[in-house]
């Protein structure tokens, strides 16, 4: 009997999905089936073509290159392409960037890319990254995002070389302020935002632009005005800083007298600086400063700054000796959902998603509570590479690349989402030992009692049989993954009220010709789950800019859940030897529930969720085993 398990294990190693029809068969039966297809497709373009060009249609689809083929080399896009010419711009001895999040939200799929290029420039040119915390503006920022943002770089596996924060500055930005004051460079402004858009331009930008009388304020002026700011003589919003630039001849807005310090309406006091500030630096004011101050070498922003750049310079060359050089990436941008912190707060007060965390969004809580590994997100993202064009990038996209990722890392178990019995009348008891992985060896094996009553998925069941159906059916023949031999159905019974099928009794066929297809199992005494099956949040490809607003494009079918799924008991060894795979950033210090990954043969990819305790498994899909998730033939 022994021989009899290796050589099924043998067998079970050489079976490949049916992308189609989410059949386990040989390769044989797979390239039948493949050919039957091409054939039957072309004479169906062949009948629409009848009338047109020919051409077009026979050309073969491109072979999607193996999962192992794929793997990423993730110093590619430091060696070639733009951030390798951003480094020849500046090739500096010891390179410093820095990632510099405003603490007023989660992080999400875009950062993931920001944390990425700037953590991974730094290291790749041996350098090192600082964590800079933009903050500037106490009105919309939190203790916890402070937090949170720490913990989700680390995650990603990238370690700040130093944790800064703008407001460390605020007295020195304070002071070159007052120099700039000094200079003649800068002047408080009472104008209000209408009159200000005039100056600018108008609404249309095209008529002329010009300066207010408070940019001829003599410098004592400016000075007593700008400490009477600081010392709360004047209200919230009526009197600002700006610099003096160019506004009548320079083309480029941010060159027009923007603002340099501002009153915060809600005056709300700072995370750490408490009320000892009532004015604070803008983001053009500061954020260069802040790069010179720690000698950042390479300012790696997004493309939305390349106008910046000009007033960037212009503020450092004017204060501070060292010059950091300021260069801009395309942001990538997801299709198919929303990552603004506005959108996402809508999402989550009118509980359409169960919080930041989500598996459904795309915040780097919910990427990581869906039980997509830190290594899986970056392979993404490397294998995107970076220009200065913006990645749109479609959900699909994304979920392909994930699952090569899992494919080679996570093991694989059996699990059923809707459990029906089977009784092999002529079963006998045994222990099989199944392999963690087909391919390799080294992820082990674990043993299953095969029992004389098994557990399969409703859906892999039919009452009346057809010749193209291959799976179980009265007097039909299906293998059971990593069982000796296949099973032929003989009868089954049903639920009187409800017509759903209650039990099947079948028996080993053990002369019959080998199965086309095999199906997953579980014994009895498998572990009960709930399993959460997510599809994409909302219906179209652009919800921001949904007709009817963010809620009416929302998928009232996001979210399927199997409430009395079966999982095989080697769930347990899995879930001891999590994380899977250890890959930097989940290798050291507590891992979560998420980290315990694998592959349902057949069903999907899964991940362990925040909800489960001792007592209940709670189990999410990380993503489908093929693009499309209707399995059933
Ligand atoms: N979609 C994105 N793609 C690439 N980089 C991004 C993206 N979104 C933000 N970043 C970068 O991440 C860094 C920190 O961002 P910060 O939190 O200040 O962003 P933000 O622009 O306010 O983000 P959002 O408003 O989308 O939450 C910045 O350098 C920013 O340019
Ligand atoms: N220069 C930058 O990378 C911009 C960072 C800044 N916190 C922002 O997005 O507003």
């Amino acid at each position: 009997m022994a021989d009899a398990v290796d050589k099924v294990a043998d067998n079970v190693a050489k079976l490949v999905l049916d992308e189609e029809t989410g059949d386990m068969v040989t390769k044989n039966e797979l390239k039948k089936r493949i050919q039957k297809r091409a054939r039957k497709a072309a004479a169906a373009a062949n009948r629409s073509n009848a009338q047109q060009d020919k051409s077009s249609s026979a050309q073969p689809a491109a072979k999607p290159a193996k999962p192992e083929e794929r793997v990423i080399d993730p110093d590619a896009m430091f060696k070639q392409g733009f951030l390798n010419e951003v480094y020849k711009l500046r090739p500096s001895k010891e390179v410093v960037t820095r990632f510099p999040p405003e603490p007023n939200g989660y992080l999400h799929l875009g950062h993931a890319k920001a944390i990425a290029v700037n953590f991974g420039f730094a290291r790749y040119h041996g350098g090192r990254t600082i964590l800079r915390f933009d903050d500037t503006n106490p009105d919309a920022e939190k203790g916890e995002y402070f937090v949170a943002i720490e913990e989700t770089i680390r995650w990603l596996g990238f370690t700040p070389s130093e944790i800064t924060y703008a407001s460390d500055n605020y007295q020195r930005m304070y002071d070159l302020a007052e120099k700039l004051i000094k200079m003649e460079k800068a002047y408080v402004c009472h104008c209000d935002d209408v009159e200000t858009k005039k100056q600018r331009g108008g609404e249309d930008g095209l008529s002329p632009r010009y300066r207010c009388e408070h940019a001829n304020q003599d410098v004592e002026t400016n000075l007593r005005k700008f400490r009477g700011m600081r010392d709360g003589e004047y209200e919230p919003r009526s009197a600002w800083l700006r610099m003096k630039q160019d506004i009548v001849n320079n083309p480029n807005p941010q060159m027009w007298d923007i603002a340099a310090y501002r009153i915060p309406k809600d005056q709300e006091p700072h995370y750490r600086t408490g009320t000892k500030w009532r004015i604070y630096p803008t983001y053009d004011f500061a954020h260069c400063l802040c790069d010179s101050f720690e000698g950042i070498t390479h300012s790696l922003c997004t493309t939305e700054f390349i106008m910046s750049r000009e007033s960037y310079e212009w503020l450092n060359k004017l204060l501070v000796d060292f010059q950091p050089m300021q260069r801009e990436y395309g942001r990538l941008n997801l299709s198919g959902t929303i990552m603004s912190k506005r959108g996402l707060r809508t999402l989550i007060e009118s509980n359409v998603v169960r919080g930041w965390d989500d598996p459904r969004l795309y915040t780097i809580k919910g990427i990581r509570r869906r039980g997509i590994p830190p290594g899986a997100l970056l392979s993404f993202i490397y294998e995107l590479g970076v220009t200065t064009s913006i990645t749109q990038v479609s959900i699909k996209r994304f979920e392909q690349s994930i699952r090569v990722y899992l494919e080679r890392t996570v093991p694989r178990l059996m699990l059923v989402l809707d459990p029906v019995p089977v009784v092999i009348e002529d079963g006998e008891e045994q222990d099989l030992d199944i392999p963690f992985s087909p391919k390799d060896p080294k992820l082990g094996s674990h043993t299953v009692r095969l029992t004389k009553t098994v557990y399969i998925d409703r859906s892999d069941f039919r009452e009346v049989d057809s010749k193209d159906y291959f799976r179980l059916a009265p007097g039909k023949t299906v293998g059971l993954l990593n069982v000796p031999h296949p099973i032929k159905a003989v009868s089954f019974t049903k639920d009187e009220t409800t017509g759903a099928i209650k039990e099947i009794r079948a028996v080993y066929d053990k002369e019959g010709k080998k199965p086309k297809t095999y199906i997953q199992w579980v014994p009895e005494g498998s572990l009960p789950a709930e399993v959460r099956i997510h599809e994409a949040l909302f219906k179209s490809d652009s919800p921001g800019s949904a007709p009817g607003g963010l809620l009416s494009d929302v998928n009232p079918n996001s979210e399927t859940i199997w409430p009395n799924a079966l999982i095989e008991t080697g769930f347990h060894e899995v879930k001891r030897r999590a994380p899977w795979p250890a890959a930097e950033g989940e290798k050291t210090g507590e891992v979560g529930p998420e980290t315990v990954r694998f592959q349902a043969m057949r069903v999907a990819y899964f991940a362990l969720d925040s909800d489960s305790t001792d007592d209940k498994i709670v189990l999410n899909r990380i993503v489908a085993l093929k693009e499309d998730s209707g399995k059933n033939a």
